[in-house]
């Protein structure tokens, strides 16, 4: 059974994050998650979530699912690279997205958040997309979602189209051809240590020259921005006028006033180009005349993160099949 739903943003103002409608439970208890190619745990707020860690987020209570069961003596607890994490226990339960379902889902329920989630009202929790071999439940890791509904779906793949402050959408099971235009360059994915992992052929700077390169790197729908190599952000910033790589501010910002160029990545002999307007990213400050750049520096990271500022200017295929793949196509 295939299937297809909304991935809304948060904010109108600028893109943070991307939700999607999921159902849990008998009867179905509807929550709004974070759909993550960059991580492989699927955890909710929950009712075991103490109420001081709540704040306004919807709940998952296993306790009123007639098909809830309790996944006895494992526990999970994830902290993600920005340093936000969160903790619990782990239940099996009906999971449905978009019309498809799983019917024993691992349902990581939250017993602890950190304060940025506590503080991001609109996320309920994370899908994690990435591979399996990353889930955190001890002591048996759990399946994804994709991992769980593959062999019910048409074709062991789910795409991406992300949009620019608009809604866009993740289809499960098949290849909706309306969404992109021209061809889809599939490339190898590298599944050690778990996420989908490609080399990008190079880059250019608006309508300057391409510079062949091999910029490996993760295709990542949980992370708002896009971290790649410094020699490359440099190239780029240095096309724009008064900007600086901000310790103040902790990245690139820029006068809002200045032109940006925009940027180009290759995917094989292919390539994708992120408009000015996506790398222009948010406003310091409500009404700042100080601009934070959508490409930042990978240097402190230690991996290259191809993120939303990115992605939402391609369609993109997760190819689940064996090996993995990923497709990248305009649109
Ligand atoms: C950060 C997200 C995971 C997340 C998503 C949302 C949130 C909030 C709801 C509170 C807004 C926190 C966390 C990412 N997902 N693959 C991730 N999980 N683990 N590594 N990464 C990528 C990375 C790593 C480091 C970085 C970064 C990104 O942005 C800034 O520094």
């Amino acid at each position: 059974e295939n299937g297809s739903a909304a991935a809304i943003p948060i904010d109108p103002r600028f893109d943070i994050a991307y939700v999607t409608p999921v159902t849990i439970g008998t009867p179905p208890q509807t929550l709004y998650l974070d759909f993550d190619t960059g991580s492989s745990d699927l955890w909710v707020f929950s009712s075991h979530t103490p109420e001081s860690q709540v704040r306004g987020q919807r709940i998952y209570s296993p306790e009123k699912s007639s098909t809830a069961k309790l996944l006895a003596g494992h526990t999970w607890s994830i902290l993600y690279g920005d340093g936000s994490g969160s903790l619990g226990n782990v239940y099996t339960d009906n999971f449905t997205v978009g019309g498809v379902t799983v019917t024993s889902q691992a349902v990581q329920t939250a017993q602890q958040v950190s304060y940025s989630f506590t503080s991001q009202s609109e996320i309920h929790g994370l899908v994690g997309l990435g591979f399996s071999t990353l889930n955190t439940v001890f002591p048996n890791g759990q399946l994804t979602f994709f991992d769980n509904a593959k062999s019910t779906l048409d074709s062991p793949v789910f795409t991406a189209d992300l949009k620019w402050k608009k809604e866009g959408t993740y289809d499960f099971g098949f290849i909706d051809e309306t969404k992109y235009t021209g061809e889809i360059t599939y490339l190898p994915v590298q599944t050690d240590p778990g996420y989908w992992t490609f080399t990008s052929s190079g880059y250019a700077v608006g309508d300057g020259a391409f510079h062949p390169a091999s910029i490996v790197g993760i295709a990542d729908t949980g992370t708002s921005l896009t971290y790649l190599p410094a020699e490359v952000v440099t190239s780029y910033w240095g096309q724009v006028d008064g900007a600086v790589d901000s310790d103040y501010y902790g990245g690139y910002v820029f006068p809002c006033s200045s032109k940006l160029p925009s940027f180009t990545f290759g995917v094989g002999p292919a390539n994708i180009t992120i408009p000015a307007s996506y790398i222009n990213y948010a406003q310091i400050t409500e009404g700042s005349p100080v601009c934070f750049g959508g490409l930042q520096s990978s240097s402190w990271l230690g991996v290259n993160i191809w993120g939303d500022v990115a992605l939402k200017a391609a369609f993109v295929v997760f190819n689940g099949a064996n090996p993995p793949t990923i497709g990248w196509a305009k649109k």
